[in-house]
């Protein structure tokens, strides 16, 4: 679990980024850091991994304090996943993907075996192993990201706009795909994102986020839609606008799930505890406003 506790950032220049902050982060969920742009999501993010410490307030994984924790230590231990991949141009994809075991001190044999595997893992072609990252298009890249990431198989996976750079259409591929390896994996995700579409399609819990760092609203996507907390989220999430028409899909056998869907076929949210008047298969119109 992942704990913010009346946490508060005011940068050296006086920016104040968060302001008195508490989210709760249920383990092997997807949590999404949504809001406009410089309303801390980064921030945010970067706090789990120290990467950014809290001027007051605690961030604590699974109970401990970060703070008391070596930085280099924890950054090893909690996958980062960045916008473009944050891939090394020099280096091999195999390479890419083995830079923590390899800074561990994994013989290099067994971390590129292990590259290989993970791969396998996010989907891609072993043929890629020995290329370059800019032999690969921008989703290749994400999903190298996303191996690299998994490498020193932590429990928690930080993604900061993972897949703003690519096009919608690999960027839907890399959302299914993300949610297909939570569940396969059991990790923790903490995802950083401003588009709205995005965190509805890949939240578990949602953190909306104010200008000023201010938490606005915490909910599943189904709360959100249902009750925005005020005029704020109801403009951010569209639903004052009385466009977002959503159809169900029939219930993912697997995960019991039925995944909402918007006019274009676009992901908008999942239900998970539907009762009886929602049918499997059935595709009434529902609205969100
Ligand atoms: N190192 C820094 N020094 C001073 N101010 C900073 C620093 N990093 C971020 N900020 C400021 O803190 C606020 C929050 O920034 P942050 O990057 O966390 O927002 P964000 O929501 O992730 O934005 P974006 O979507 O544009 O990446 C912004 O006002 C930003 O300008």
């Amino acid at each position: 679990m992942i704990e913010f506790r009346g946490v508060t950032k005011q940068y050296p220049d006086g920016t104040l980024a968060i302001e008195h902050v508490d989210i709760v982060i249920q383990p092997r969920t997807i949590t999404v850091l949504v809001g406009s742009s410089g309303s801390g999501k980064t921030t945010l993010l970067r706090m789990i991994n120290r990467m950014v410490d809290p001027t007051s307030g605690q961030v604590l994984v699974d109970g401990t304090d970060v703070a008391t924790v070596d930085p280099v230590r924890l950054r090893r231990s909690i996958g980062y996943v960045m916008q473009n991949g944050g891939l090394l141009p020099h280096r091999r994809i195999v390479d890419n993907v083995a830079t923590v075991p390899l800074l561990r001190g994994v013989a290099k044999s067994a971390a590129r075996a292990r590259s290989l595997e993970l791969l396998d893992t996010v989907g891609l072609d072993r043929g890629l192993a020995d290329k370059y990252p800019r032999q690969l298009s921008g989703g290749q890249q994400q999903r190298v990201g996303v191996a690299r990431a998994l490498a020193a198989d932590p429990n928690i996976l930080l993604m900061d706009e993972p897949f703003g750079a690519v096009d919608p259409i690999v960027r839907l591929e890399l959302q299914t795909e993300l949610r297909r390896l939570q569940s396969a994996l059991d990790k923790t995700v903490v995802f950083v994102t401003h588009d709205i579409d995005e965190a509805f399609a890949l939240a578990d819990q949602m953190v909306i986020l104010r200008t000023g760092g201010i938490v606005a609203q915490i909910g599943t996507p189904a709360e959100v839609l249902a009750h925005p907390a005020d005029d704020f989220v109801a403009s951010f999430i569209g639903a004052d606008r009385g466009q977002r028409r959503l159809r169900l899909q029939p219930r993912d056998p697997a995960s019991g799930r039925i995944v909402v869907v918007d006019s274009a076929g676009r992901p908008a949210g999942l239900i998970e505890d539907d009762h009886a008047s929602i049918g499997d298969g059935a595709s009434p119109d529902v609205k969100a406003s």
